[in-house]
């Protein structure tokens, strides 16, 4: 109990890992960040959130306050101490300081922020020599298993189409350095053809899935990559076009955008099923 002259001390759901339960750590509060931090909280067998991080504190507390088990706001460098697993989503910039210290204790780190992994590609390293683990979900993509599979034999080619709202794309590096105005457009506009490399750095708030993408299949300099703004759209849409020795297959599809224009609703659900599917008797798909 704490005496009127001191200050309270925060109630963090630190739960015994040594009876299985993980401890998941969350950092970044936003549109991915506190949909993680509500289911978590309604309850899922074998795991526990027990911190998050957010740059305004204050308003991340508040916005904690109605958990039913409220968890400390810490800086991104105290999480490791509290937590077995930490779910980055958190501005792409912010990757190597809220990964590092997971992957340096051998623990695993969920990277929302994916397209940040080209510029820190250390930290595979890292985890490799420390036995930690880097996980890409499949955020606001979809099937990477079929992508990851068809990897394992011979793939010919990649190719991903993204139409975005232009509210999902303004203010993009690559549109303000090539000068290239979506504001006004009245129709569809390919703003970018070239590679999820070069989109990491053009477009870092925006095309993490065109990255996660390569990553499972051919890499971020065999994938091609088309970006269209499209003044019609009220969805983020990708389409994905895969040639391989073992199958060709086209998927695509349409998110519904959260508070966030960029930031797919499926994006946090993605984290949420993986969560989910780690302590589940039955796992469905990979
Ligand atoms: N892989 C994928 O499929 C997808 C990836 N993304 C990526 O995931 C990441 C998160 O996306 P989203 O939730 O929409 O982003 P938001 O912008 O909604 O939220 C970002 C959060 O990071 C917090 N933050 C900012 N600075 C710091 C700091 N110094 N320390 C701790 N936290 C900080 C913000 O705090 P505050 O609330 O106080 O401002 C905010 O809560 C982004 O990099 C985004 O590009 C998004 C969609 C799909
Ligand atoms: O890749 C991203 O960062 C976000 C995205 O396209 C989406 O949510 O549809």
């Amino acid at each position: 109990m704490s005496s009127p002259d001191t200050e309270p001390a925060p109630a963090p759901a630190t739960p015994d890992h040594s009876r299985g339960v993980l401890r998941v750590a969350i950092a970044g509060l936003g549109a991915v960040g506190l949909r993680v931090a509500h289911a978590l909280d309604e309850g899922m067998p074998g795991c526990a959130l027990v911190a998050v991080s957010a740059h305004d504190r204050v308003r991340a507390a508040e916005r904690l306050a109605h958990l039913r088990r409220p968890v400390p706001v810490v800086p991104v460098e105290e999480l490791e101490a509290l937590a077995d697993i930490v779910v980055e989503c958190a501005p792409a910039a912010l990757l190597p300081a809220i990964a590092e210290p997971f992957l340096r204790a051998g623990k695993t780190v969920i990277v929302l922020s994916s397209g940040a992994i080209l510029s820190h590609q250390n930290l595979i390293e890292l985890a490799r020599t420390h036995g930690g683990q880097i996980v890409v979900p499949t955020g606001a993509l979809l099937g990477l298993d079929a992508v990851t599979a068809a990897a394992e034999g011979e793939i010919r080619s990649v190719r991903m189409i993204t139409r975005k709202p232009v509210k999902g794309l303004v203010g993009a590096p690559y549109l303000v350095e090539h000068d290239i105005a979506i504001d006004d457009i009245t129709e569809p506009l390919r703003v970018f053809d070239g590679t999820p490399r070069e989109a990491a750095i053009g477009f870092p708030a925006n095309l993490n899935v065109a990255v996660a993408l390569a990553l499972a299949g051919i890499g971020p300099d065999r994938t091609r990559l088309e970006i269209w703004a499209d003044p019609a759209l009220t969805r983020n849409t990708h389409t994905i076009e895969v040639d391989a020795d073992s199958a060709s297959f086209t998927m695509s599809i349409a998110n519904v955008p959260t508070d966030n224009p960029k930031t797919g609703r499926i994006t946090a659900l993605s984290v949420i099923s993986y969560l989910r599917k780690l302590n589940a008797p039955l796992r469905v798909g990979s």
